[in-house]
């Protein structure tokens, strides 16, 4: 069984009225345990509304979205924000850090919401640090450490419950070109680690690093791209080629 599994799914907001808006009209795809996912369209395409899918903050209008077995469109807001903290990891463009915390404390923040011993916290923490090279920032507050840095703690603070599914949403978007490529390696070596990973990018470069892409355009899936034994550099190349005809309206080689 996949773990992830969406099957026709649709998102209609403000629908019946004069400004109701088709954001996903057909979507159906799976993800399997240890897959590394990019996802990408154009601004509006409807990467955000599926991506909040999900998420579980969101539900569709209609369709199935089964993630480890469990039926994700009704569960109720608690429920579903309990699979949240028992499934998810979380990385967002803006790191979320939370500044009256230090880096420590906001990786521990989601093991404190669950009420794990420190002695837990701890043995998580370690290894995920040496991992993610973060050992001496643990007692800097977040103000005090640079935006690569910043999304190396937060993607601790993501990977320190072991979700099934780490989800991530243009994780290089604020980062300079150094640090979007240490970001990138570093997500490339956790899925080499087995962590699943689905991830919404603009940038032709994040994506060259995951294992398959999916486009996505006025709310359905356009084109599908699987790195298979290419090199970075040639799946990259191929990225850009369906992005351009993505955009151009034209045919998909
Ligand atoms: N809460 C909402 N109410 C009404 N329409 C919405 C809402 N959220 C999104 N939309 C519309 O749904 C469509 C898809 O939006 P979505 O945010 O998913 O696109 P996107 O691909 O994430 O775009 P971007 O790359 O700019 O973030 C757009 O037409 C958008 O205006």
């Amino acid at each position: 069984m996949s773990l992830l599994n969406l099957k026709h799914i649709k998102k209609v907001f403000s629908e019946g009225n004069e400004s109701e808006v088709q954001a996903l009209k057909d979507v159906s795809f799976s993800v399997e345990k240890g897959d590394y996912v990019a996802i990408m369209g154009e601004s509006g395409a409807g990467k955000s509304t599926l991506l909040n899918i999900i998420a579980t903050l969101d539900q569709p209008t209609s369709g199935e979205i089964r993630l480890n077995g469990v039926e994700l469109s009704h569960l109720s807001e608690n429920e579903a924000s309990k699979f949240r903290r028992e499934h998810l990891g979380f990385v967002f463009q803006s790191f979320n850090l939370l500044d009256t915390f230090n880096n420590r404390d906001n990786i521990y923040l989601p093991l404190v919401l669950s009420k794990k011993s420190h002695q837990f916290m701890e043995n998580k923490l370690a290894p995920l640090s040496q991992t993610l090279g973060i050992e001496n920032l643990l007692e800097r507050q977040p103000s005090e450490i640079s935006g690569g840095q910043k999304q190396r703690v937060a993607i601790a603070r993501a990977l320190i419950t072991d979700p099934s599914l780490l989800l991530a949403d243009e994780p290089t978007g604020a980062l300079d070109s150094n640090n979007t490529e240490k970001i990138l390696s570093v997500f490339e070596r956790i899925n080499e680690k087995g962590q699943t990973i689905l991830m919404v990018t603009h940038s032709a470069q994040a994506a060259s690093y995951a294992q398959r892409t999916l486009f996505i355009k006025d709310g359905k899936i356009y084109n599908e791209l699987y790195r298979g034994d290419q090199s970075r550099s040639q799946y990259l190349q191929k990225i850009i080629d369906s992005l351009t005809a993505l955009e151009s309206n034209g045919e998909v080689r």
